[in-house]
């Protein structure tokens, strides 16, 4: 069975738009689709345009609350490959055949399962739009050649090739422009003034997740810095208490 591809409307709808990644990893609290939705809800409610949620589970939870479009993907953790973003056909199919407007896959330049051209074809035969997962421009240039219709930035600072930093990776942005790729800005994006940089630099859309959805991750942030600064100064009003 052949399947329409959604109309490319689904990215002028997201244009210049923040979509927020709803995830929880295994063992948060969050781990439940309830919550998910919940959250995804939430999101909603604050203005996102669009979510990114992971798992077919989630998918189905989200899409009975919202009808925002969706970026579905797959994490699923393999001994024989190190990509874990939506790694098959048939899970990519799986997320499309759910609604997925648009299902996001890693397009890396690592050892790989499937080559991202057979990728592609099965997210777009199955009617959603690929964006493709990268962390350089090479790979990014790759999967446009290949027929991804989007990249985003999400795998920068997480392959060997690409640099591990605290900061979002605003250099492979500024590349992704002046190559003419249309991209998401996503990974590490932690304020509304780093969001508001990515659009500066040309994304297409911003993807946010962390700093929005995984409240055990912002607390580690806010509790990292308090001991930094505890052990730079104590006050001696507190030393005596
Ligand atoms: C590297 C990887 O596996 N990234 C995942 C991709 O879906 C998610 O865990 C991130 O939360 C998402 O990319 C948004 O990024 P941040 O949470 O930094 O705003």
């Amino acid at each position: 069975m052949t399947h329409p591809r959604p109309p490319r409307s689904v990215l002028s709808r997201l244009r210049s738009q923040l979509v927020v990644s709803v995830q929880a990893d295994d063992g948060s609290p969050l781990r439940d689709s309830r919550i998910i939705a919940a959250l995804a809800r939430a999101a909603e409610v604050g203005g996102a345009a669009g979510l990114r949620v992971r798992s077919a589970g989630d998918v189905r939870a989200v899409r009975a609350v919202s009808a925002l479009p969706l970026i579905g993907l797959t994490k699923t953790w393999r001994t024989d490959t190190e990509v874990y973003i939506t790694p098959t056909p048939g899970e990519a199919r799986e997320l499309a055949e759910l609604g997925c407007e648009l299902v996001a896959f890693d397009a890396t330049r690592r050892p790989r399962p499937h080559p991202v051209a057979e990728m592609v074809a099965a997210i777009q035969g199955s009617g959603a739009l690929a964006l493709a997962d990268v962390s350089t421009l090479a790979e990014a240039e790759a999967a446009m050649a290949d027929g991804a219709d989007v990249v985003s930035t999400a795998l920068s600072g997480y392959t060997p090739n690409s640099p591990r930093q605290e900061e979002p990776d605003f250099e492979l942005m500024r590349a992704l422009t002046a190559a003419g790729i249309p991209f998401f800005a996503e990974g590490r994006l932690r304020t509304p003034a780093e969001a508001a940089r990515a659009l500066d630099l040309g994304a297409h859309a911003v993807v946010v997740g962390s700093a929005i959805t995984r409240p055990d991750d912002i607390t580690r942030w806010f509790a990292a810095a308090l001991r930094d600064a505890a052990e730079r100064t104590v006050s001696p009003v507190t030393e005596a208490l």
